[in-house]
């Protein structure tokens, strides 16, 4: 199988080792699940939690990918183990994040070391060492969209010069300093800025990702689950608790914000093209989205209504949906992208590469995934406080 991989320019893929970092988490999970089952690599998996990944590691030495997946079980923050191991790698892929929305306004400090702070020792290893590295941002940098400052009546909002989002050519645009939703956008940004620089003065080699809402199984985690009861993970994960539950789904802001929702299984294909085509992805931002996923939050909510009511056999709710306001539901200094619509001429051009999955399938997919791992548990979890 190995021997015949070739890259887009049909020449042969050697086995590399990358060292990821952020492994444990959703996109990390689908990465290591592609990496084992189709490639040669090895990873070399590092992160503080392995529950997504732990199929892959165990029974130990059980799969024939047993000795290309070691896990590293460590905090970047602090171990000084992580310069060996990307000295062992060839590549680095930096996932490491607080990522949730909830934790932006309410976190900020965190959510600023976590996306800058303690990512600036991995780009310093890469650097210095000549390792080549993909780093996750986010489609946050580009904030809001120019046309969300239009008057609401101008004919311009409906024109793509004023939404579209183009890595070489779009403004990053965020609210005001007590706006802390955008502490993450910015940290994102600060540390963007820092690897072009990298490879501007010091050549090192570099891509970095811009996902635009990648969205399967394993996104995070179920409230009261396999999660905290109280936390509040991102959309996918809250509109599933809410139809586990039998919950009207909360719509902040009236769920008017737009969203373009990409399948995790369609992305991954995107990361890999990256990882083995290294002359043709470096030094280079890609968007990475699916351009005709586009909805608002509210259809959003109606489509998983509709599909989860498919999937699980059970009827929905009289009152299915209710409003929210974003005080309420995020605290204060929460703000919101207004619409994210990728552009995707870069990596059409770079790496040939389109989504291919529809809104409705992927959701199908992820909802009947979320209906077999959660139902029982979520049924339990309802029953026990009125058994008590
Ligand atoms: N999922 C998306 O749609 C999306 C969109 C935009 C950007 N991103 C970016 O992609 C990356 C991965 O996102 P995800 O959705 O897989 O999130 P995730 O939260 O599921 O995964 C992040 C992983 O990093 C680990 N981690 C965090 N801090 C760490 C530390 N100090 N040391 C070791 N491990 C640490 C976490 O334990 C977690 O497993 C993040 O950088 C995120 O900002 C994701
Ligand atoms: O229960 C909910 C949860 C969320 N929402 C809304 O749904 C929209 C999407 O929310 P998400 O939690 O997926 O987060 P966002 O799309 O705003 O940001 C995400 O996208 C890019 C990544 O960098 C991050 O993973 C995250 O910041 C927002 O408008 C949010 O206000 C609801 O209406 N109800």
């Amino acid at each position: 199988m190995a021997s015949a991989r070739v890259d887009l320019d049909g020449n042969p893929i050697k086995a590399m080792t990358i060292c990821m970092i952020g492994a444990g988490g959703f996109i990390g999970s689908h990465l290591c699940e592609k990496l084992m089952a189709e490639t040669p690599h090895t990873v070399l998996a590092v992160d503080v939690y392995n529950d997504k990944i732990k199929h892959l590691l165990e029974p130990a030495g059980s799969h024939p990918w047993s000795d290309r997946i070691q896990f590293h079980r460590l905090n970047i923050k602090h171990d000084s183990r992580l310069e060996g191991l990307i000295k062992m790698a060839d590549l680095t892929i930096n996932l490491a994040a607080i990522c949730t929305p909830a934790d932006y306004n309410t976190r900020p400090l965190d959510t600023i070391y976590s996306n800058f702070i303690d990512a600036l020792p991995v780009v310093k290893y890469c650097s210095e060492n000549g390792k080549r590295l993909i780093h996750f941002s986010t489609c946050e940098v580009y904030g809001k969209t120019i046309g969300s400052f239009l008057p609401k009546d101008s004919p311009l909002r409906q024109d793509p010069e004023y939404y579209v989002l183009k890595e070489d050519a779009s403004p990053c645009i965020f609210g005001s300093i007590e706006k802390q939703r955008w502490s993450y956008a910015c940290a994102k940004q600060l540390i963007e800025r820092l690897i072009y620089a990298e490879g501007a003065e010091n050549g090192m080699e570099f891509s970095i990702v811009r996902p635009f809402n990648w969205i399967g199984p394993r996104m995070d985690f179920i409230p009261g689950i396999d999660g905290p009861s109280e936390g509040v993970p991102r959309v996918l994960a809250c509109f599933s608790n809410n139809l586990l539950r039998h919950e009207p789904l909360k719509l902040v802001d009236g769920g008017q914000s737009q969203r373009t929702f990409v399948y995790i299984k369609d992305a991954i294909e995107a990361v890999l093209l990256m990882i083995e085509n290294p002359a043709r992805a470096n030094g280079h931002i890609f968007n990475v989205g699916n351009p005709n996923n586009e909805v608002t939050v509210r259809q959003l909510a109606e489509m998983m209504i509709q599909v989860y009511s498919k999937v699980s056999g059970e009827p929905s709710l009289e009152v299915p949906t209710v409003d929210v306001s974003s005080q309420e539901f995020y605290g204060v200094g929460y703000d919101d992208s207004d619409k994210r619509i990728p552009d995707m001429t870069i990596i059409n051009r770079q790496l040939g590469w389109n989504p291919k999955t529809s809104l409705w399938d992927l959701l199908e997919s992820t909802l009947t995934y979320q209906h077999r791992t959660y139902a029982e548990a979520v049924k339990q979890a309802i029953a026990k406080p009125a058994a008590n």
